[in-house]
């Protein structure tokens, strides 16, 4: 039986977009112009190619300018370089976004790190990693602050929790434990080589899977009232699921993300957010950013 509340992360990224658009309505008055998003895709990866479909779409219902540059598969590292320096100096461009994972010629970090980093919405480049680290300004990933948005609706204040995140990627992982120490939990990131991952994440108050495993997280590892955000997507034979096995995890947490339906959406919203920001920033117009 499930007793948790389940975290509609859909209906909450929907009421996101709403107030973003609200705010782009005030830029575009205040500059003339809209913020304007662009989204390179290297080949034909179906998901890939959904999910910067879903992009575009999304910040043209927002209210902003949607570029989208689809290159083939076989594109070389020179011309995907060549791209982002002229997005990096279009004045019209507040933000950059290059959909991963990238073909294998490619060297994703050569990529991320010859975005600007003020138009780096995805928050990927390690100027960015940096300033979350340190609390200053910049950008943070979209999927773990989307994860840190859907927490605060259940918690608003996380001070003082234990938090453990399953995962130590550069995207989710390692960000994830950023903001939550930035919230003054107690964090643990565990990974492949952690001992004893029942126990571990049996201490949680909170729990971020984000491993990229169907079910890795069992639910009877879940401290009863716990909060459980899943991150992972996988598709399986069963249709998608998450890294946690939701059925028996949604019987003793207090609180849990579906999948679908939870934090995946979040995940374009928050880019729309970055993206408003950045050209607030770039424009030197104030966003309302408590507002959001
Ligand atoms: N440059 C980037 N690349 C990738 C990112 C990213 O943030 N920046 N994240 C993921 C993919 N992604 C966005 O790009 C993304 C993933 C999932 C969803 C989503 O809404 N998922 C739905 C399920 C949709 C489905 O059926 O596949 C859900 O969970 O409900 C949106 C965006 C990797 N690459």
């Amino acid at each position: 039986m499930t007793s948790a509340t389940i975290i509609d992360g859909k209906a909450f990224a929907a009421g996101l977009r709403t107030r973003i658009a609200t705010q782009v309505a005030t830029f575009r008055e205040a500059t003339g112009r809209a913020p304007g998003l662009a989204v390179v895709l290297v080949g034909e990866d179906p998901a890939s190619s959904v999910y910067v479909r879903s992009k575009g779409k999304a910040t043209r219902e927002a209210g902003m300018e949607s570029l989208e540059y689809r290159l083939p598969a076989d594109t070389d590292q020179a011309t995907l370089l060549a791209l982002v320096e002229r997005l990096n100096a279009d004045p019209a461009v507040d933000g950059i976004l290059v959909q991963l994972p990238l073909p294998r010629q490619i060297d994703a970090q050569a990529v991320i790190q010859a975005i600007d980093p003020d138009k780096d919405v995805d928050g990927f480049h390690p100027v960015n990693a940096g300033r979350l680290a340190t609390g200053v300004e910049g950008f943070v990933p979209c999927t773990p602050l989307g994860c840190l948005m859907l927490l605060k609706s259940i918690h608003p204040s996380l001070s003082g929790m234990n938090a453990v995140v399953v995962g130590r990627s550069n995207i989710v992982g390692k960000p994830m434990a950023q903001l939550l120490l930035g919230e003054s939990c107690t964090v643990t990131v565990a990974h492949s080589r952690t001992r004893d991952l029942a126990e571990v994440v049996g201490r949680a108050d909170i729990v971020v899977a984000a491993v990229g495993v169907p079910g890795l997280v069992k639910g009877a590892w879940i401290k009863p009232g716990a909060s459980v955000i899943d991150v992972g997507i996988n598709r399986t034979e069963a249709g998608l699921v998450g890294d946690v096995e939701f059925d028996v995890a949604a019987t003793r947490a207090g609180a849990i993300t579906p999948v679908p339906g939870g934090v995946g959406p979040m995940t374009i919203a928050v880019l729309l957010r970055n993206t408003l920001v950045s050209a607030g920033r770039r424009a030197g117009v104030a966003i309302n950013e408590a507002a959001l």
